[in-house]
């Protein structure tokens, strides 16, 4: 038997034309593998959000004009996070679960006008506290988890109620999908789905997504007791194992970049659908290098998300989801 070798062999064969790359591919890229995170504004038309170029507020009609984008655009779902008032900000985040609030709003005006797009809604308090924690802060300053549990349950119904497909909790409290999923069931939300933001690392590079739901100023210390340590992975498994046990339909991995080996772990483990979050500094990371010229922007954006897809993902929650999708010829 001949094993194959130069000059037989040359892997450069299958390189050397555009058909031959595209007939070779190993992984595909679409519109319909990106969700595209909105943030949602009280005042009137668009606020640019300077720590995000390129990304803004938006209110009920802008909303309504990125849904028709994403669908023309093949993209089939929006993630939705409110920059709530100041004024109606609490130590106890109550008016998450109002039913009236800017997301619940924003979710009824988008399923009315674009039924078609899916609509992924943050389960979490930090843009509703006075603190900016995602949970009720003890005097300690300690995060809360069975407390804060309650007042998730209240959000993720008020989101349901309003017409949310998919109720994406961030929060890190344990036990809240089962909770969730209880509550859901029990109030007749039998398809609408969890996406479980499983494995959440307590990150540097959430800080523009701060300051555009404007908890940044707020936040008093750290999340270092509710989101993950980023030197573990095993715990991470944990965290993806409970929160399918409790009936999550999907998990997610957030940051994205830094943690693809906690993508393939979890893929590889499970075989359940994994999404991954390039969150807000990751997006600032490309923007900034392209514009000093370090990169290459376009290049940037398809070989990051494509590199979610290679590791496993099911799809990918990105601020360039339009751009992408245009890219990607939709
Ligand atoms: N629970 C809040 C939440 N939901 C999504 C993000 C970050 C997303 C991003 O940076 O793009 C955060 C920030 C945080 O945990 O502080
Ligand atoms: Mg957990």
């Amino acid at each position: 038997m001949s094993i194959a070798a130069y000059p037989a062999l040359r892997l450069r064969r299958a390189r050397a034309a555009d058909w031959s790359r595209r007939l070779h591919a190993e992984t595909v890229l679409t519109p319909a593998d990106l969700i595209w995170p909105l943030f949602i504004t009280e005042g009137e038309g668009e606020e640019p959000v300077a720590a995000l170029p390129g990304v803004s507020r938006w209110s009920m009609s802008g909303l309504v004009e990125r849904a028709r984008e994403a669908r023309d655009l093949g993209i089939p779902c929006l993630a939705l996070f409110p920059n709530t008032p100041s004024q109606l900000r609490t130590d106890l985040g109550e008016e998450s679960y109002n039913p009236d609030n800017l997301m619940c709003r924003a979710i009824a005006t988008i399923k009315d006008a674009v039924p078609e797009v899916g609509l992924l809604t943050d389960v979490a308090l930090d843009p509703y506290t006075t603190h900016g924690h995602d949970g009720l802060v003890d005097d300690r300053g300690y995060v809360m988890n069975d407390a804060t549990a309650e007042q998730l349950v209240r959000q993720a119904l008020a989101q349901a109620r309003a017409g949310a497909d998919i109720i994406a909790p961030s929060d890190m409290m344990d036990g809240r999908v089962g909770l969730i999923r209880n509550a859901l069931e029990g109030d007749g939300h039998h398809n609408v789905q969890i996406m479980a933001y499983a494995a959440k690392y307590a990150s540097g590079f959430y800080g523009p997504f701060r300051d555009a739901v404007g908890s940044r100023g707020l936040l008093k210390g750290d999340k270092k007791t509710y989101q993950m340590d980023p030197a573990n992975a095993e715990e991470a498994l944990r965290e993806v194992s409970l929160d399918l046990s409790e009936g999550a339909d999907s998990v997610m991995v957030k940051p994205g970049l830094p943690y693809l080996d906690i993508i393939v772990r979890v893929k590889s483990t499970f075989e359940v659908p994994v999404f991954a979050y390039q969150v807000s500094g990751e997006y600032a990371m490309i923007e900034a290098a392209a514009a000093v010229g370090a990169g290459d922007r376009d290049a940037l954006v398809l070989e990051t998300l494509m590199a979610f897809k290679r590791a496993g993902c099911t799809g990918v929650l990105t601020y360039h989801a339009a751009h992408a999708a245009r890219l990607l010829g939709a």
